[in-house]
């Protein structure tokens, strides 16, 4: 599949209302150079030096356009393949024509999505987790999700799992030793040191699969918005989504669905839930309302209660935060809303009039103090991004809970490569031959 070299535009396709000022087009594969030749019929310039240069249509011999090429000779390239890249006018026209261009050498077809990071992949140029960082890299919307793409193209996550693979891979290569060799002279207390090891590994893959950081951060805070009938919180959300996203009205028990909108919160990405007002109701659709709210509220990361400053607002606050699950007092958020009705001086809550935006800078200021602590629990290592890692290290840890089990050294041993397995599902390296150096590495046998 590799023998075949892959073009694709790298840049946004141009419209006729959005024509680029440049296009890129990449080339990847053993035909690179060729091509280059063919569609400038020069001979290739300088690796990584920008040429100047008219690219031609191989057939007709027209020329399309005049502009920066670069020839990337192998293995030092971003694929580990020679690659091209042409730096032309953003145009329709001139787009389309380079295209045709290079589809008219007859040696090169379209790249699929994700072909060029797939085939650096399979050069070992990037492991799987740094692959899926330069993704996310090219999907953050927000400051805080670049940072932490860029950490995990750089390798953060690739190291942290590649250090577990290497804890997991030496208590193995104990276990096979003593296996393999059980005449050998062992170093002493071997079951306990790697049931040692195997806890240690444990209770680090534990607190990376706590750490909700990542995730948070490539999905949203969820943060939920609730509150007795009428309080405002959907006159909230609609102030800080600066459109009428949810219906408001005096009616009181006016929403009903989980109304959700998407916002920046001074770098954070944030999904904020707007919700039923919190009462007791014979409606059937209302009960069912009040049902989404709750459990809206119990699995959000953080809560914002909108409480109405012209009622008896400091007893709904009780009755409310008792009965919500995972309120959490140092982070979760008190709005006493209306205060152009009523005024309230009390410290610690939010005084706040949606009707004339009274309160709304205090509002945003706490909101992104609660959001940064939330992304910060746990600060430190590069966390946990995805559920595909998440899946595989749950994995990981009911095989090395198995492990730590087992009756025999052999099982033991069987259910420690398949926790290291599941490690490497993630990174995408799996290579028996390692264990077979570490034993030797470790233990010099057959010296
Ligand atoms: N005076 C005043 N009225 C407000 C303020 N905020 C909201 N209201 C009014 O209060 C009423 C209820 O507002 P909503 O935003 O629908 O309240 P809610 O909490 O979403 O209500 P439900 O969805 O029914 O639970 C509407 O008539 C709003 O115009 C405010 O700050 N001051
Ligand atoms: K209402
Ligand atoms: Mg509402």
């Amino acid at each position: 599949m590799n023998d075949a070299t892959i073009y694709a535009l790298g840049t946004a396709t141009p419209t006729r209302a959005h024509p680029g000022a440049l296009a890129v087009i990449r080339l990847s594969g053993p035909r690179a150079g060729d091509a280059l030749e063919q569609l400038t019929r020069k001979s290739l310039p300088t690796p990584r030096r920008m040429v100047l240069r008219t690219i031609l249509d191989p057939v007709s011999g027209e020329a399309i356009d005049k502009g920066l090429v670069v020839w990337f000779a192998a293995p030092n390239t971003e694929t580990g393949e020679p690659m091209v890249e042409l730096h032309l006018h953003g145009g329709r026209a001139v787009v389309g024509a380079a295209l045709d261009a290079i589809a008219h050498l007859g040696f090169c077809r379209l790249a699929e999505p994700g072909e060029f990071t797939r085939r650096a992949f399979e050069h070992g140029k990037l492991d799987l987790t740094e692959a899926e960082g330069i993704a996310d890299l090219v999907a953050a919307e927000t400051a805080a999700q670049r940072r932490q793409a860029l950490q995990q193209m750089d390798g953060a996550l690739h190291r942290l799992y590649e250090e577990w693979r290497g804890k997991g891979l030496r208590a193995l290569a104990h276990l096979e030793a003593a296996i393999d060799f059980p005449d050998e002279d062992l170093p002493e207390g071997l079951a306990d040191e790697v049931r040692v090891a195997i806890a240690g590994l444990q209770a680090e893959i534990a607190a990376h699969l706590e750490d909700r950081r990542g995730e948070r951060l490539r999905d949203g805070l969820s943060i939920a918005i609730i509150g007795p009938p009428n309080a405002g919180k959907s006159s909230l959300l609609n102030l800080l989504a600066r459109r009428e996203a949810a219906i408001v009205s005096e009616t009181a028990g006016t929403t009903r669905d989980v109304i959700e909108i998407h916002l920046d919160l001074g770098g954070w990405p944030v999904v904020l839930a707007d919700t039923a007002g919190l009462r007791d109701s014979t409606d059937a659709i209302e009960q069912e309302g009040v049902r989404r709210a709750r459990a809206r509220a119990a699995a959000a990361d953080l809560r914002v209660l909108v409480l109405d400053a012209s009622g008896d607002w400091r007893a709904e606050m009780q009755a409310i935060i008792a009965s919500t699950e995972h309120w959490t007092p140092a982070r979760d958020i008190v709005v006493v809303n209306k205060t152009d009705l009523a005024p309230v001086a009390t410290s610690g809550i939010v005084a706040l009039s949606t009707t004339g935006g009274a309160g709304l800078p205090e509002l945003l200021t706490r909101l992104e103090q609660s959001a940064e602590a939330s992304m910060q629990d746990g600060a430190g290592a590069p966390p946990l991004t995805r559920v595909r890692h998440r899946e595989a290290l749950v994995d990981c840890q009911a095989a090395l809970e198995r492990a730590l089990g087992a009756p025999e050294v052999a099982l033991a041993a069987e259910d420690l490569r398949l926790a290291l397995r599941a490690i490497g599902r993630i990174t995408g390296a799996v290579r028996l031959d390692e264990l077979l150096d570490v034993i030797f590495r470790d233990f010099c046998i057959g010296k």
